[in-house]
């Protein structure tokens, strides 16, 4: 018996790494009748024979688990998002934010493309100590200027890791200064085929510098389809921190008086527009459940 992980799995079969080797394994039969079903990103134990193969005998307990794409155990997000190419737009990464923080993964946060927006540096710095005080890294970053490998050399160390953010902040840019061969394969299924982008393809999770990255981006839905309005505030840190100084139990941060989050916001200790996406994402969130 053995202890690995699983970095890939293709039509039935796992591939667990262990100690630097790799091993093909099957299920055990009975994790379907329990409806178990192996991610890649799991911690396994296994019994193999000599031609390293094996079965899969207990899937360890999870510290996560993404559906889209499917993968356990993830240590941290990397949001890319640019400042401009698409333009940046803060809602949206606060919404890639709170998806992250509702996985109980750790965000990172890149912008990218710090080249084209030279005239606005001032702008994106006050945007990183916003969220820098928050308590989130955040690094600026343009292909021109920064060294794209130490800095995510830093980041990877030991950690599997998702890269997020829409199509065309540059998540592909950033893994290929690395190791053109290990570059994510963003939109390289064709339309041709007729289906979505990311439903036929497997996942796998490449080593990078003693860590491992998924080879497919993270959060492709940005719908908040799992998320009920009252925890909403447990995923903005600036809130979570202060929620429990408001008067009433069960404050939503709205309309409540003797509200802490509130009073924050007028003394400038929480900024105004991540109060604001907290409140559109609330009414969002709301407006659906009202709808079934
Ligand atoms: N000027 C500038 N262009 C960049 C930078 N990073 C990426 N780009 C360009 O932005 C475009 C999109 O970059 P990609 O790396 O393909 O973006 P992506 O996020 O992988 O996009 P999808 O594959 O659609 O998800 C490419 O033309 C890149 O050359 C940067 O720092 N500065
Ligand atoms: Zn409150």
């Amino acid at each position: 018996m053995a202890k690995g992980r699983i970095i890939k799995a293709i039509s039935g079969f796992y591939y667990v790494q262990a100690d630097g080797d790799m091993y093909q394994c099957k299920g055990r039969g009975v994790f379907r009748k329990k409806k178990i079903t192996p991610l890649v990103g799991d911690v396994v134990t296994f019994d193999f024979s000599g031609d390293n193969e094996g079965y899969i005998l207990e899937v360890h307990e999870r510290d996560n688990e993404l559906i889209r794409p499917p993968i356990a155990n993830i240590d941290q997000a990397i949001i890319v998002t640019s400042a401009m190419k698409p333009a940046f737009n803060a809602t949206l990464l606060d919404r890639f934010l709170v998806l992250v923080e509702s996985n109980l993964i750790k965000p990172v946060i890149f912008f990218t493309k710090l080249d084209v927006a030279e005239q606005e540096r001032d702008r994106f710095e006050k945007y990183q100590k916003d969220y820098q005080k928050i308590g989130y890294d955040v690094e600026l970053l343009s292909v021109k200027h920064s060294d794209h490998t130490s800095i995510l050399k830093r980041y990877l160390k030991d950690k599997i890791t998702v890269i997020a953010g829409q199509s065309g902040v540059g998540k592909t840019t950033l893994l290929n200064a690395i190791d053109p061969s290990l570059a994510l394969k963003t939109g390289e299924i064709s339309d041709s085929l007729g289906r979505g982008r990311h439903t036929t393809r497997h996942v796998e999770l490449l080593p990078m510098f003693g860590g491992l990255v998924a080879d497919t981006p993270g959060f492709s839905s940005l719908e908040f389809q799992d998320l009920g309005a009252s925890e909403l505030a447990d995923y903005f840190p600036e809130i979570r921190e202060r929620k429990a100084n408001c008067k009433f139990r069960g404050c939503m941060h709205m309309k409540e008086p003797k509200c802490a989050v509130k009073q924050a916001v007028e003394d400038g200790e929480i900024t105004d527009y991540r109060y604001d996406h907290y409140v559109r994402f609330y009414e969002e969130i709301k407006s659906r459940k009202a709808r079934y």
